[in-house]
């Protein structure tokens, strides 16, 4: 029997995209087996990234059974033109104005540049939290592509051939994202574990 990993989210586009991050290469027999669980955790404000996900995880460890392998994630969207905000408040700068808001945001900066940051906090079966994070550099541009996650369809990343990522395939942006960069490194703490 592989053990259970517990991932703490109330994102379904996140959990899509980490399944598949997550799953065993083909012909590769799986070495944990991947759950979910909406739990709704604090996310501390006035905190660094990294802060914000090991004050989630802890949170998670509190109410889930002593010795369970458990992670979380927060995602950041980061304004050059406004020295890395909206950040972590990212999330709530979209349920008020939306992506054309962020986009208007901008109007009047000269640089559109801006950063993803997807930040993992990983509570081991011992309990020690080990984080990971992934970076894709891009730029906001006008909303192009499907509307159903959050800023991707306003984020073009500087890989991506000059697609948002709401206009690849999630395959591709798999290739290129901060999610998949922070849980290559997830991925490769539990199979060197
Ligand atoms: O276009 C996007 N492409 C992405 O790859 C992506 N990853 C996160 N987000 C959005 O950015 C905020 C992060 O906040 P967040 O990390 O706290 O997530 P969340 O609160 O939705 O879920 P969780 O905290 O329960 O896991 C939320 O509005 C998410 O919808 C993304 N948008
Ligand atoms: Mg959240």
């Amino acid at each position: 029997m592989v053990p259970t990993i517990v991932f703490v989210t109330g994102n379904a586009n996140k959990l899509k995209e980490v399944k598949m991050l997550l799953a065993p290469q083909a012909g590769k027999e799986p070495t944990f087996e991947l759950t979910n669980t909406d739990i709704d955790l604090d996310e501390l404000q006035n905190s660094s990234l990294e802060e914000i996900a090991r004050h989630k995880v802890s949170q998670a460890q509190s109410v889930l059974p002593k010795g369970t392998a458990v992670f979380v994630e927060d995602t950041a969207l980061c304004f050059d033109a406004f020295n890395g905000l909206p950040g972590a408040y990212v999330k709530w700068f979209l349920k008020s104005v939306g992506p054309e808001g962020l986009v208007r945001m901008l109007e009047g900066f000269e640089t559109k540049k801006a950063e993803a940051v997807t930040t993992v906090a990983f509570a081991d079966f011992e309990g020690q939290v080990h984080i990971f994070q992934g970076k894709t550099r891009g730029k906001i541009v006008q909303p192009r592509g499907s509307r159903d996650f959050g800023w991707d369809c306003i984020f073009e990343p500087e890989e991506g051939a000059g697609k948002t990522y709401a206009e690849m395939e999630k395959v591709d942006k798999n290739q290129i994202s901060q999610r998949s960069r922070a849980f290559a490194l997830l991925s490769k703490c539990l199979n060197d574990a």
